[in-house]
């Protein structure tokens, strides 16, 4: 009997990834297909279609049932044992939208193991096109929605987010109010999570709590849809949506399609699939009271939250791994490319010099305080250099060494406040997971360290997704015996204690928070109003 293993899936904006680990969560196969080079028929950039109108960004929904195909033929042509296979669960770019034409389900349901998916589905999409995150043309349906519901507070705190273009029920009413006769041939919308998991399933999956939370359509509390999100966006939503599902819960065995083109087990089980986001947090494995930080292009932070307060800014999501709690996403635009900005300005493009003058300065920065956003900010929005000494005077400039410490120092103080905004609090046992370029600068991390006076340990995230996936379908076996993931992950790789916080750290910050929260209030972007 082969030993059993576990495949994670992640449908993203780039790529398709796989990833297979044993029982004892060792992983045993990886490999991936890159839309834009192995299937350069589809002639995407980045996987996606940037429209002349520069704010409509698609992808071909043919492209990813394609890469399927391809990624399960590399495979089997590697003589990967399919048969041991006890359970798949998967990710998907968040937001993205799939319309099944009428009558699809059939299709689905009875396809043939001698065609590849790409054939037999290809009359199966109403739109050929699928709207994906980095769309932003629905401003209209965005201000329509937040209208119809009471205001852009109301609708975060029913769905966990104010209304955002990219978000799912906005999409569906730009195709409502744009091809109703489309919307009329749609019997299913799934997410691009729960479009792959129907690709398994043989039938259409369920959407589940976690992604379905990045649609402004989903009561985050009750986790069922919201009647008045629903109705604002497109009639008979409901029906073509579907009901929500825990994100755990096993869907079934997988389709018959498998098990005779591959050799796939009849006892395979589907856990339902989720976004990229909730996967990964999956991934890092994070508990109650943790962050994780991704110091990348944008930084973001994804928070285990168990009393979240919905804002104005930023994410609160159905936590992917345990329903009764939640997660945040919070995104900062001006993330390594602001650092390196300022390395190159104030440093000389050294990253050695950058590190000596955090080194050479004092926590605190005696009081100067910095924000540092060269393009308009998300959290907050903001844009310009705004610099404030310690009497809160607006300087023209700082010194060098004092400008790279107020840069750093600044965007840790934004992350903590903001993070705070959400209902995070800080906990004795909270655990900072920092990931991305910035996390391999100790100098760097021990700023984090000190303004969240939280220990700092490194994790490598590049599958983080992926892994997730992996990790959930193992625990979607066990769910239902109220065991944690973290029981069911914890022979995976710890990770790694990088700084810890410097004594007096908490008392040094914390009225520099208080000053930085009431100065930022100053730099948000007014466009009425001339800058500060
Ligand atoms: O829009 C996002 C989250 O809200 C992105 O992180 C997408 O999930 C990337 F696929």
């Amino acid at each position: 009997m082969a030993a059993p293993c576990f495949l994670g899936w992640d449908f993203s904006t780039q790529q398709l990834k796989v990833i297979a680990i044993d029982e004892h969560l060792r992983v045993i196969y990886e490999d991936n297909v890159h839309f834009d080079k192995d299937l350069p028929e589809f002639k995407t950039q980045g996987g996606a279609y940037v429209h002349s109108d520069r704010l409509t960004v698609t992808s071909p929904v043919l492209m990813w049932v394609k890469a399927l195909d391809m990624i399960l033929e590399k495979m089997k042509s590697s003589g990967f044992n399919f048969t041991q296979v006890r359970a798949l669960s998967g990710a998907g770019q968040q937001h993205g939208s799939v319309y099944w034409k009428k009558g699809s389900i059939q299709t689905l349901k009875n396809a043939s193991p001698e065609l590849p998916l790409h054939q037999l589905l290809k009359a199966c999409f109403a739109v050929s096109n699928s709207p994906i995150w980095m769309d932003s043309s629905t401003a209209s349906q965005c201000s329509n929605l937040e209208k119809a519901v009471g205001g852009a507070q109301r609708l975060a705190a029913i769905t966990g987010s104010r209304a955002y273009e990219r978000f799912t029920g906005n999409q569906i009413a730009k195709i409502y109010s744009q091809n109703p006769e489309v919307y009329a041939q749609t019997e299913r919308i799934s997410l691009v999570s729960s479009f792959a998991a129907s690709l398994f399933l043989g039938a259409y999956a369920p959407i589940d709590y976690s992604d379905g939370s990045g649609m402004n359509l989903l009561q985050i509390w009750e986790k069922v849809w919201s009647a008045s999100c629903l109705d604002a966006c497109a009639p008979g939503l409901e029906e073509k949506l579907g009901s929500p599902v825990p994100s755990h819960s096993v869907l079934g065995s997988i389709s018959p399609y498998y098990i005779q083109r591959y050799g796939f087990s009849p006892d395979c089980k589907v856990v339902a699939f989720t976004g990229d986001n909730p996967a990964s947090l999956a991934g890092m494995r994070l508990q109650e009271g943790d962050i994780a930080i991704s110091l990348g292009t944008s930084d973001t932070l994804f928070l285990w939250i168990q009393e979240p307060t919905p804002a104005l800014e930023g994410h609160i999501l159905c936590n992917p791994v345990d329903s009764q709690t939640f997660m945040a996403l919070l995104c900062f635009k001006n993330g390594s490319l602001m650092r390196e900005r300022i390395r190159d300005d104030c440093a000389s493009g050294s990253w050695d010099e950058f590190s000596k003058a955090l080194s050479s300065t004092v926590a605190g920065n005696n009081g100067n305080l910095g924000f540092y956003f060269d393009v308009m900010e998300i959290t907050p929005e903001a844009v310009g250099i705004h610099r404030f000494n310690s009497d809160n005077q607006k300087v023209s400039d700082f010194p060098k060494e004092v400008e790279i410490r107020a840069l750093i120092e600044g965007q840790f103080m934004a992350k903590r406040i903001h993070a705070e905004k959400l209902g995070y609090k800080v906990m004795p046992r909270t655990r900072i997971l920092a990931t991305g370029g910035a996390s391999h600068n100790k100098k760097i991390l021990q700023v984090l360290s000190d303004v969240f006076n939280a220990p700092v340990y490194t994790i490598d995230t590049a599958n983080s997704a992926c892994l997730g996936s992996a990790y959930r379908a193992i625990h979607g076996l066990v769910a239902e015996t109220n065991v944690s993931l973290a029981d069911v992950v914890k022979l995976a790789p710890e990770p790694r204690l990088a700084v810890t916080p410097t004594t007096g750290a908490e008392e040094l910050y914390r009225p520099l928070l208080k000053r930085y929260a009431e100065l930022e209030q100053k730099v948000i972007y007014n466009p009425t109003s001339c800058p500060v």
